[in-house]
């Protein structure tokens, strides 16, 4: 039994209706035991909060951990350019060797900035999942796969293997998904086959959906349908569980679709920007009930894993889109981050708001900052003013993973060290 107490620290739960208060959190193994003003029973180790505000861990819903190793290697490209001359290529190097220090890199910098749990798609996923493991994190772990050509299976093998090998490992802190990548690299027959193993096993499904007005075009020309149609007539959206990445170009009838989905949108602003792929109706999706969560997509696209980026980002663009700065606020933003993630992990019981009995994922900010002062709204000042490099604690399951903006249980030095020579291995000549 370990017990870690968290006194006088500025407590915001993130539950709907409750403002912030000074108090005290108490951890006991994995879980919040308490959480209150002022909890008299003393732990074995105390973090002194006073100057800190504790809030809910972020969930980076949508990611694709080891391409941090190509992080501002291409850019100001279209999307497909991008994806089919510089990634693709330099991911075909990718040994799981790389990988793994890849996703190191990434979970460091989602550590770093406030990430207590991320869902990731790639490849040679074994080497993921011991990053998650050795490092502390929490992750739903998906082997993207395309269905372009005939592999005799190999691909789909593999995503079956994870969830056989790790769903539920690393004190539960691994759970898993089937990830057929995108309509425009899966078709019908694919798509069946990948739901069929997720229903099989009993995981959901994790895909990207309506990124580009290429995907659209290309969805049209081939099918008739708009890929979110393409989606409901493969089953897909008929699925216990389906977190969908992107959904930027969607139509008033694609958002009814969208309406009845279980599990739901990760929006990805940053990435979208960047790209120049448009804004996604987030507004119109939540009014139609569909749960949003935030995510950064891979560094290769959005450069920066700090979800701090994508919540401001978030505010914004749906503001601008609606030329109303009433129109959506901090807080809604804020909860797209937590508690709409967790929702897409299908970890809503466990993580997403503070409260007794759910698991310990918990950041704290340092606000005794001249760009974080005075406190007038805590909720205001998380969404607009902090930035990843705040985070001055980060604790997943109950353990401490960064104190003092050092990590505990990974070796920064030697992480930077090693993937900037696989980087430049893997780049080099694309
Ligand atoms: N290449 C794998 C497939 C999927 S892994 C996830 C893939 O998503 C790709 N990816 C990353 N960001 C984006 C994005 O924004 N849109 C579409 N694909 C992306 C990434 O390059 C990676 O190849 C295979 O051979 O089976
Ligand atoms: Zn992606």
């Amino acid at each position: 039994m370990s017990a870690i107490k968290i006194k006088g620290a500025t407590i915001f739960t993130m539950v709907r209706g409750e403002a912030p208060y000074e108090g005290d959190i108490f951890i006991r193994d994995s879980r919040i035991a308490s959480i209150g003003p002022s909890i008299a029973e003393e732990a074995e180790e105390t973090l002194d909060g006073r100057g800190m505000l504790a809030m809910p861990g972020l969930v980076n819903a949508h990611q694709h951990s080891p391409m941090s190793l190509l992080r501002a290697f291409s850019d100001d490209l279209k999307l497909m350019d991008w994806l089919e001359r510089k990634m693709l290529p330099a991911e075909n190097r990718m040994t799981p060797e790389d990988i793994y220090w890849g996703a190191k890199l990434g979970i460091a910098e989602m550590i770093k900035s406030g990430t207590t749990a991320f869902a990731d798609m790639y490849i040679h996923m074994n080497e993921i999942a011991e990053a998650v493991k050795e490092t502390g994190i929490r992750a739903s772990l998906t082997r993207g796969v395309i269905g372009l050509e005939d592999d005799g299976g190999r691909r789909m093998g593999e995503a079956a293997d994870l969830i056989d090998r790790w769903h539920g490992q690393a004190d539960g802190r691994i759970t898993t998904m089937v990830g057929p990548h995108a309509p425009y690299t899966c078709p019908p027959h694919f798509m069946k086959e990948a739901l069929a193993l997720a229903a099989d096993k009993g995981v959901p499904v994790h895909t990207h959906l309506a990124e580009t007005v290429e995907e659209t075009a290309k969805i049209r020309e081939k099918y008739n349908r708009t890929p979110t149609e393409y989606l409901a007539d493969t089953g897909l959206l008929s699925h216990d569980h389906i977190l969908l990445a992107h959904g930027v170009h969607l139509t008033p009838e694609d958002i009814k679709l969208l309406g009845g989905i279980k599990g739901g949108m990760a929006h990805n602003p940053v990435s979208n920007l960047k790209l120049a792929c448009g804004i996604a109706p987030v507004a119109e999706l939540l009014k139609q009930g569909t749960t949003v969560g935030l995510g950064t997509d891979g560094a290769g696209s959005a450069t920066t894993l700090d979800m701090f980026e994508e919540i401001k980002a978030t505010a914004w663009l749906q503001k601008l889109r609606s030329g109303n700065p009433a129109s959506f606020t901090a807080g809604e933003a804020l909860a797209m981050a937590t508690a709409g993630g967790a929702e897409l992990l299908g970890l809503r019981g466990e993580i997403g708001t503070l409260e007794a009995g759910k698991k310990a994922d918990i950041i704290l900010i340092d606000l005794r900052k001249p760009h974080l002062q005075p406190v007038h709204h805590a909720e205001s000042l998380l969404a607009y003013s902090v930035g990843g490099a705040d985070v001055d604690t980060t604790i997943v399951n109950g353990c401490i993973l960064m104190q003092g903006r050092r990590l505990l249980t990974m070796d920064e030095e030697e992480i930077l060290r090693e993937t900037a020579v696989r980087a430049r291995r893997i780049t080099a000549g694309i």
